[in-house]
C-alpha cells in the first residue's frame, strides 16, 4: 500500500487552477453531500466552525471516497494540533494568521519529522493506512500541502518573505480579515481590500509562489483565477444552506 499522490499539491505547482469550496457545517453527512459535485480541493475549517478532531476524521473518512483534496484549517499555527491533524490523514493544511517568515517556518517545522522538523512519530495511524504504507515516511513531506494564511497590513509587507520560506507551497489571502484590519469590517469584497491583496498577489506569482484566497462571489473567484490565483474557495456549504434557505422562502413569499 502507497501514499496517494496529492492531486491538489501537484496541480497548483504546475499552474492548473483549483475551485474549491469551504465546509463548516461540521458534519460528515453534510460533506458527503457535496463531495461528489467535483470541487478540486474542499477547505474543512476548525477556527471558525464547530469542528474537532473526531468530526475532522470523519469527513477526511467520507472524502476518501471522492476525486477531491481535503486540505484542514486549524484554529491556530499549533504544533501540537497539526501532529494530530496529520495523523488523522489531512493532506493539507492551510495555517491561519501567519504574519511572518518565523511563523510560517514553525508551520512547516510541525508538518515536518525530525531533523527537518519537529513533528511526533506515530507509527500506526490512519495516515500511514495503519502502518501499511511502506513509503509514508519517505514520501509524507512532499505530499503535505502547506499553506499559509495572510490576514493583515503587517504580513502583506512581508508576503513574498512569507511565501518563500522553504516548505510554504501556497500563500492564502483572507480577505474577512484584511477587511478588518484596514477598517472594513464585514466588507472582504470592497475594492480597498483587493487593491491591497492584488499586488501582493502577484509579487508572490511572479515569484511563481502559488495563491489562493476564499470569496463569496463567483464572478470575483472566477475573475481571480483568470488573474493568476492558484486554488480559489467560492463559497461554502454554510452559505449555501443558509442563503439557498432565504432564496427558497422569498420566493414562496413574493
Ligand atoms: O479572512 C478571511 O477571509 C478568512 O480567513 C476566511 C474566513 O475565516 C471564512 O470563515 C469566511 O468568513
Amino acid at each position: 500500500m502507497k501514499l496517494p499522490s496529492n492531486t491538489f499539491l501537484a496541480s497548483i505547482r504546475s499552474g492548473q487552477p483549483q475551485i474549491g469550496l469551504w465546509l463548516s457545517l461540521a458534519s460528515g453527512y453534510a460533506t458527503e453531500a457535496v463531495a461528489g459535485a467535483g470541487f478540486d480541493w474542499l477547505l474543512i475549517d476548525t477556527e471558525h466552525s464547530p469542528n474537532d478532531l473526531t468530526s475532522v476524521m470523519t469527513q477526511l473518512q467520507v472524502l476518501a471516497a471522492h476525486p477531491v483534496t481535503p486540505v484542514v484549517r486549524p484554529d491556530w499555527n499549533d504544533t501540537v494540533l497539526v501532529k494530530r491533524l496529520l495523523d488523522i490523514g489531512a493532506p493539507g493544511l492551510l495555517f491561519p494568521m501567519v504574519q511572518t517568515p518565523d511563523e510560517a517556518a514553525q508551520a512547516v517545522a510541525a508538518t515536518r519529522y525530525p531533523p527537518r522538523g519537529v513533528r511526533g512519530v506515530s507509527g500506526c495511524n490512519r495516515a500511514n493506512g495503519f502502518a501499511r504504507m511502506s513509503d509514508y515516511f519517505s514520501r509524507v513531506e512532499e505530499e503535505t500541502a502547506v499553506l499559509v494564511q495572510v490576514e493583515t497590513r503587517a504580513a502583506l509587507e512581508q508576503v513574498l518573505q512569507i511565501g518563500r520560506v522553504d516548505g510554504v507551497d501556497g500563500v492564502f489571502f483572507g480577505p474577512s480579515d484584511i477587511a478588518a484590519d484596514l477598517g472594513l469590517l464585514g466588507r472582504p469584497n470592497d475594492p480597498a481590500v483587493w487593491d491591497v491583496i492584488r499586488p501582493a498577489a502577484r509579487k508572490l506569482m511572479e515569484a511563481g509562489i502559488p495563491v489562493g484566497t476564499l470569496v463569496f462571489d463567483p464572478g470575483l473567484a472566477r475573475s481571480l483565477l483568470g488573474e493568476g490565483f492558484s486554488f480559489v474557495a467560492c463559497g461554502s456549504d454554510l452559505a449555501l444552506l443558509a442563503r439557498g434557505a432565504d432564496a427558497l422562502l422569498r420566493g414562496m413569499k413574493a
